[in-house]
């Protein structure tokens, strides 16, 4: 058997063509929708991310604005920055690209960004609404992934779903995803003892571990849906994800492919946000 791949390229291009209709619209009531997005020091795979979000904000007529610093940056001027950003009525969304460095306290400069431009979904009042099934602006990652079961008809009523992985970022507010979806949901991580008795049971199986190929086609149940949300960069330059595509592929019925598979999904995600905060803002506004 050999699973069916899920084309993130290709749900993200239709996805997107939609988004980049709703920001023409906008723009026609005086609303161009607009994101900033803060990048401190130069990690080149952050830059390589923060280039990518720049140019598909572009070709879907979404402004955006692309503030640097330098790694050594006070944070002071970092969080003056985000409170000018917070009052600019023309920023509809404020991205800060994390990891940052040391001399910062993350969780402090998310909680600095307005609630209402939290396009990440990493703001605290975000999280909790998330965790309370109501509505609010959702991580890009996971709601990506979630986007991807809709358009492949994936069921989720009291599947048995397996995430490993339970950073804020990703393996976290997907395992809320899946849980106000109906599934029942296992976080798995690095204190998890018999981690593959765990995935052996899993109908869906979601990693985001950061360990190259780590998961092999011998800890997939036959027929199950695999989302690979790794992004690793081997020794030759090439993107590999968490898990071993190969074996997989010849155990799963669904899996996605890196890269072409999450990693599009997440940027298109952060699009439709930024999209939703300018037409709550352009209705604030009475236009
Ligand atoms: N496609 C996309 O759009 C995105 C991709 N990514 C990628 O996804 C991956 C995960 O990212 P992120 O969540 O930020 O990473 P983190 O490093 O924050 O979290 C990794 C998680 O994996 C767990 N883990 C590590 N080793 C093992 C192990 N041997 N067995 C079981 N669990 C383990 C950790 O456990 P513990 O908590 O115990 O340490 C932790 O919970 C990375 O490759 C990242 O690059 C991230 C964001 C977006
Ligand atoms: N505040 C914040 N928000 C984030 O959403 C965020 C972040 N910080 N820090 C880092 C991670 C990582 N991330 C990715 C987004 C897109 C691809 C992506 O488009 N990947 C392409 C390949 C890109 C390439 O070729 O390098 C693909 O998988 O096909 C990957 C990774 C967002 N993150």
């Amino acid at each position: 058997m050999t699973a069916r791949i899920i084309d993130g390229n290709a749900l993200s291009a239709r996805v997107r063509g939609e988004i980049a209709e709703r920001a023409t619209a906008l723009t026609a009531r005086g609303v161009q929708p607009c994101l900033a997005v803060i990048l401190v020091g130069e990690n080149p795979a952050s830059a390589v991310y923060v280039r990518n979000k720049v140019s598909a904000c572009e070709k879907a007529g979404i402004r955006s604005l692309r503030l640097d610093y330098p790694a050594d940056v006070s944070p002071e001027v970092v969080m003056a920055r985000l409170a000018e950003l917070n009052a600019d009525p023309s920023v509809h969304g404020i991205l800060v690209q994390l990891p940052l460095p040391k001399q910062f306290d993350e969780a402090a400069v998310l909680e600095a960004i307005s609630v209402t431009k939290d396009v990440d979904g990493f703001h605290a009042e975000n999280v909790g609404r998330l965790s309370q099934n109501q509505e609010a602006f959702l991580p890009c990652t996971p709601h990506g992934v979630m986007k991807m079961f809709e358009a492949e008809g994936v069921d989720l009523a009291g599947v048995e779903a397996v995430v490993i992985g339970r950073s804020n970022i990703v393996g976290k507010p997907m395992a809320m995803l899946l849980t106000n979806a109906g599934a029942t949901v296992t976080v798995c991580h690095s204190k998890t003892r018999d981690l593959n008795f765990h995935t052996r049971r899993a109908d869906i199986l979601v990693a985001a571990i950061g360990k190259p190929r780590f998961v092999t086609g011998d800890m997939v149940k036959p027929g199950a849906t695999v989302i690979d949300v790794g992004i690793n960069r081997l020794p030759d330059g090439k993107l590999c994800g968490d898990v071993d595509f190969e074996s997989a592929k010849t155990v799963a019925g669904l899996i996605t492919p890196v890269p072409g598979g999450v990693g599009p999904m997440t940027i298109t995600m952060l699009l439709e946000n930024t999209v939703i905060s300018a037409d709550r803002a352009a209705r604030a506004a009475g236009k």
